[in-house]
């Protein structure tokens, strides 16, 4: 394992100061390559994921490939995921994959071997990761990322309707499950500057002041924009004071204006100028 890359918290920094925040989702869908006029197959799949790098690798500071729908062809499917990672090395692009991993500490170790150590094809910039098993289990991925200058984003408060009732659960502390992640996520990015390499994960979709975020300095990942309800406007009221560490995500939304290069990147700089009005830059 070799440091070859600048912290991630700075390196992220940079890339949403030169391009804005907004985080493309690539979640190549059946009924998006149908929509599109393609196969579902490996070739479809790899169609589908460089067209979205055609029209905003050089848009955008960060895409985030949703591993699951690469997965399913299996071994193919992960060798277009490994040419995204290669295409968006070129083009300057972060990589978020979208695994959301987590396991006992042991196997940790291999799931951050596998998507965050320099020797595998498959490292991205950063990964999603579940605190089921305990924010501790996770200390693996935390650690190699840190090493290599990659970031881990951690579910705290997903945008799925279903995660009410874990999510906001209270703990024998008296916080929230979610909010007892965030606060997790804090200690691990305390003293980092600009901001640490632990981020969280929070549905664009949640109630204003469910979390206090104040104290995380770190990424906050937003996924939910368009198809899952939520709107440029209202993260303003959900996410207040902490809008610039804020990472608005969307996908099918985006997506749908495919196959179209110059539609889906038209799409996109529309939502990027309307997320400039919100966050002022
Ligand atoms: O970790 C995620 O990215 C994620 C967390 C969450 O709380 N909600 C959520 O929708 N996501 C992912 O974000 C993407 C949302 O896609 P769209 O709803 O099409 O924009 C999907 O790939 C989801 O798996």
């Amino acid at each position: 394992m070799t440091v070859v890359h600048a912290a991630f918290g700075q390196r992220l920094a940079e890339a949403v100061h030169a391009r804005g925040p907004l985080c493309v989702g690539i979640d190549p869908h059946p009924a998006l390559l149908h929509a599109w006029g393609l196969e579902e197959t490996p070739a479809g799949l790899e169609r589908f994921a460089m067209t979205v790098l055609e029209a905003v690798g050089e848009e955008v500071a960060v895409v985030k490939p949703q591993s699951a729908f690469f997965e399913t062809y299996g071994s193919r499917g992960l060798a277009v995921l490994e040419r995204v990672v290669a295409e968006c090395a070129q083009t300057g692009t972060l990589v978020v994959h979208d695994v959301k991993r987590g396991d006992i500490g042991s196997t940790m170790t291999a799931y951050a071997t596998a998507y965050l150590d320099d020797s595998s094809p498959l490292a991205a910039d950063a990964i999603t990761v579940s605190p089921y098993l305990g924010y501790g289990s996770l200390a693996p991925a935390l650690g190699i990322a840190a090493q290599t200058g990659r970031g881990v984003f951690v579910l705290a408060r997903t945008s799925n309707p279903e995660a009410v009732g874990l999510q906001r659960s209270v703990t024998s502390e008296g916080r929230t499950v979610a909010q007892s992640i965030v606060d997790a996520a804090a200690e691990s990015n305390a003293g980092a500057e600009p901001m640490g390499h632990v981020g969280v994960v929070t549905g664009a979709t949640v109630r204003p002041g469910e979390l206090d975020l104040t104290a995380l300095n770190g990424p906050v990942l937003a996924p939910g924009l368009g198809a899952q309800g939520a709107t440029v406007q209202g993260l303003c009221s959900v996410f207040g004071g902490m809008l610039p560490n804020v990472l608005p995500a969307a996908a099918r939304e985006l997506l749908r204006h495919g196959p179209d290069v110059a539609e889906i990147r038209a799409a996109t700089r529309r939502m990027r100028a309307d997320l400039a009005g919100v966050f002022g830059q």
